[in-house]
């Protein structure tokens, strides 16, 4: 695209306006544009910039509106990482981590490496953090946490707005990153990161009411009690937030922690998945226009394996807040005394009646199983159909199979490279298992490098791997069940409990189905989701601890303060 190519955002050169509900020593001195070169886009975001007189009302939205305005300005695929709005977050080759309002290099002088799964090239490097730049993100936050939980409740919600609109804005180049690091189809990489803008809107409204709201007791209800003594209770912030999102949603696994955690008046700690960093940075950087208090947000990158255990079990840590495999379960051993809050694993059981409306069984399983490649922890993983019905669904879904396109995330592909190498074997070593004990292919196998075909399986039986073990990726296993107990007693046999899904037209039996399944949630005639992003989300088992959801994460993430009033004498109120 000609004319405006880059609309930098620099930190201004002197001190600017501060909010006036900020305190000034916590301020995130905001940012002006600058343009590489000129053209009427410039020319009207500039002269929209002078003309908006900011003065008394807001120099901040103004600057922000600007920023918005210049990035409409440009196409799409103008926009790459590292250059135009988000230059100031890479020094070289190397991202930068996010500390105390600023990008910076780590002392370490180490990078990691993030491998493209569709190239299996170095695609970008990131920070390798060290323990002391934790230490000092850890009092940073403390300490902007203080004030942060001063700030109004409104003008947390403000902020959260200016930052959901941001990043929205910016969704063409946060997806390219994440095409780029997870191999995630373009279309569902924008997809993502709208979704994550609509969740911190979401976030900040549902904050605004349910944290606008105590309780109020009196206590003559308890046996033995006279009415002197009221009770008024409200909900304070934890203080520091850790969050640590899975390389799937790096972006809106990241925002469902961090946008709970400041309206509740929390700083937060991100610490992104290595695969999915520099998109989640990105996302950071969209905070960070935003305008928040520095110290409030920071991210910290390095490999998860060498600063996973320190940042988890540091002292300064008041909560955290996990999306992941069994590194969670780990992690939940050695945590301290602080709230946890663990989405785990899944083995998501679709159980299929003689009943069920076939075609739409077929849609759910393909979309619910293939989708991202089954890289969701929500995906489909078994499928336990009734032997009577079994032959048809199994030839309903092997011709939709047929037809996902398999590909580069770039164009869009059903079917995607999986994220890394050793993902790819891992998947391999299950399918292979399967081959050895004899289960059906309904397509050939075939993998190139991190691409693997997708493969329905049938025939598949409990002794088999594929039966209990969550691939990660485009394979999926058919169990034939003679009673829907069998398919009950597998789905319960398992140790995860994250969803299932049940099809049939009776809603007396689903809802039978429905109670009698261990898992944290049942959908009936869909396939497992966790969206919509507001709807509670949770595991049972080693699926994981506590609720997700945006008002089951507030209130997650928050604390109950009661202030008991001592009446000298009983007092009732007479109307
Ligand atoms: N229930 C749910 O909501 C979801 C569950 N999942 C599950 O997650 C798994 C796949 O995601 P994946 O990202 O590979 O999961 P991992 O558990 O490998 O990693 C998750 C996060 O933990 C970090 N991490 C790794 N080691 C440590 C450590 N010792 N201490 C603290 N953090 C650490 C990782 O960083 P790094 O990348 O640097 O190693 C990453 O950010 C699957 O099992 C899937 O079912 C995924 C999405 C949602
Ligand atoms: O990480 C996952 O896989 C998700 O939490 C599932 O989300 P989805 O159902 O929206 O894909």
């Amino acid at each position: 695209m000609g004319g405006l190519n880059a609309a930098a955002v620099v930190a201004p050169a002197h001190a600017p306006q501060v909010h006036p509900w900020l305190p000034s020593s916590l301020y995130n001195p905001t940012h002006q544009l600058s343009f590489s070169s000129s053209s009427p886009s410039r020319a009207c975001a500039l002269s929209l910039i002078r003309c908006s007189a900011p003065s008394k009302l807001s120099r901040l939205s103004v600057r922000v509106e600007a920023a918005l305005i210049a990035e409409r300005a440009l196409s799409d695929d103008s926009i790459m990482a590292g250059t135009g709005t988000f230059e100031e977050i890479v020094d070289g080759e190397i991202f930068k981590y996010y500390a105390d309002g600023g990008w910076r290099k780590s002392s370490s002088g180490k990078s990691v490496a993030i491998v493209n799964p569709t190239t299996r090239k170095t695609q970008y490097k990131v920070q390798a953090c060290t323990q002391e730049e934790v230490n000092k993100v850890m009092e940073a936050a403390k300490v902007a946490q203080k004030a942060w939980a001063r700030t109004p409740l409104w003008k947390r919600a403000e902020l959260l707005h200016r930052a959901a609109a941001i990043l929205k804005e910016h969704k063409a180049p946060i997806a390219e990153c994440l095409v780029k690091e997870i191999a995630k189809p373009s279309k569902d990489a924008v997809t993502e990161v709208v979704r994550s803008g609509d969740l911190v809107s979401y976030t900040a409204e549902e904050g605004v009411r349910i944290l606008g709201e105590g309780k109020f007791l009196v206590s003559d209800s308890f046996p033995g009690n006279e009415r002197s003594k009221y009770c008024l209770t409200s909900k304070i912030p934890l203080g520091v937030i850790l969050a640590i999102p899975p390389f799937n949603y790096p972006v809106n696994l990241a925002v469902s922690k961090i946008a709970p955690a400041l309206i509740a008046g929390n700083a937060i700690v991100l610490k992104p998945p290595t695969q999915g960093a520099v998109a989640a940075l990105h996302m950071v950087h969209c905070f960070h226009l935003a305008g928040f208090p520095k110290g409030l947000i920071s991210c910290i990158t390095g490999k998860g394996s060498e600063i996973g255990d320190f940042l988890t079990m540091h002292p300064g840590v008041n909560c955290i807040s996990f999306t992941g495999g069994d590194t969670g379960v780990a992690i939940s051993k050695k945590a301290g005394m602080v709230p946890l809050q663990m989405e785990l694993g899944g083995k998501d059981a679709c159980i299929v009646l003689e009943d069920a409306d076939l075609d739409l069984v077929a849609a759910n399983i393909v979309k619910g199983g293939f989708s991202y490649s089954g890289q969701r922890c929500t995906a489909v993983k078994v499928v336990l159909v009734m032997e009577s019905v079994a032959d048809v669904l199994v030839e309903k879904v092997k011709a939709k199979v047929a037809k996902l396109s398999v590909g580069p995330p770039e164009d869009d592909c059903d079917i995607t490279p999986v994220v890394s190498e050793s993902s790819a074997n891992f998947i391999e070593g299950l399918v292979m298992d399967a081959k050895e004990k004899g289960a059906t292919f309904c397509q050939e196998y075939k993998r190139e490098g991190n691409l693997i075909w997708p493969v329905l399986l049938d025939h598949v039986r409990p002794d088999m791997r594929i039966a209990w073990e969550e691939p990660f990726g485009p394979v999926l296993p058919v169990i034939r069940i003679s009673s829907v107990d069998e398919g009950i007693h597998h789905c319960n046999a398992s140790n995860f409990g994250l969803q299932g899904c049940v099809f049939t037209r009776d809603i007396n039996k689903a809802i039978m189905i429905s109670d009698a399944m261990e898992t944290g949630t049942v959908q009936i005639n869909s396939a497992p989701a966790r969206g919509p992003d507001h709807f509670p989300f949770q595991g049972l088992k080693d699926s994981g601890i506590g609720s997700q959801g945006i008002t089951n994460s507030i209130n997650m993430m928050t604390k109950i303060k009661s202030t008991v009033i001592n009446l000298p004498s009983p007092s009732y109120t007479m109307g």
